[in-house]
């Protein structure tokens, strides 16, 4: 089934605890903490610092960093302090994807890569029997509240072809631009953990936890039609 990993970019940053506590009740499966160093993509978000107080308020919750950093490599010891359970890395940051890819392994953090709109999937041929997920971004990365690309889809499709041909086991986020007509959709194409923020979860008319419940309630929609055919 298609999780929900609710993008804390989004969250009201004087309101953090109370907006995971509304994502937590509305069904997420993990939270998603966005870092970035104003050099790779221009803009900040959250810190690892921040990262690990959030694994401290809620440690039930497993936590997946999305890397948005010029050199990966910089952030591991932050990152082994939070012990979040993936993490990912933009597969244009280092030349070093493998290296990197196993220096998460050893820090016992599941490791990804992430890919952005412009790049095709044949980028990934030498990691994917490597890595424990493929982050595909539907948006430029930077930015929360942009729209989604529609290419997104074909890129999805044939990472998931590539997935089933090739017999491997890495899982596929999606990442920007979800919201309640893609998001779905994304999911029935192959996705296993959509990334909500501005569509899906935050700034919706019904609240953070409603609008939550209702995108998971979505999903599970999808998967019992996958099922039942
Ligand atoms: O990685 C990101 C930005 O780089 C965000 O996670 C992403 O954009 C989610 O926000 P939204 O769903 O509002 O687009």
């Amino acid at each position: 089934m298609t999780i929900l990993n609710p993008t804390l970019a989004c969250a009201d940053p004087l309101h953090l605890a109370r907006d995971i506590d509304a994502v937590a009740a509305g069904g997420a499966g993990m939270l998603h903490v966005d870092v970035m160093d104003g050099h790779y993509v221009p803009n900040f978000c959250l810190s690892l610092d921040q990262a690990a107080a959030i694994r401290a308020y809620r440690p039930e919750l497993p936590v997946d960093v999305h890397l948005m950093v010029t050199d990966p490599f910089a952030w591991l010891d932050a990152l082994a302090k939070v012990r979040p359970a993936m993490a990912a890395f933009h597969l244009d940051a280092t030349p070093f994807a493998l290296r990197m890819i196993q220096k998460l392994r050893d820090l016992g953090i599941r490791p990804g890569v992430v890919l952005n709109p412009s790049q095709p999937v044949e980028l990934l041929a030498e990691v994917l029997d490597q890595v424990d997920y493929v982050l595909l971004m539907g948006v430029e990365p930077g930015f929360s509240g942009q729209k989604f690309f529609p290419q997104t889809y074909r890129r999805l499709e044939q990472l998931a072809a590539l997935r089933r041909e090739k017999n491997l086991r890495f899982s596929i986020m999606v990442d920007g631009g979800i919201d309640f007509e893609n998001g779905p959709h994304c999911a029935a194409l192959g996705a296993d953990i959509l990334v909500g923020g501005a569509f899906v979860c935050f700034g919706q008319p019904d609240g953070v936890t409603a609008s939550a419940r209702r995108f998971v309630q979505a999903l599970e929609g999808v998967s019992e039609k996958e099922n039942a055919e």
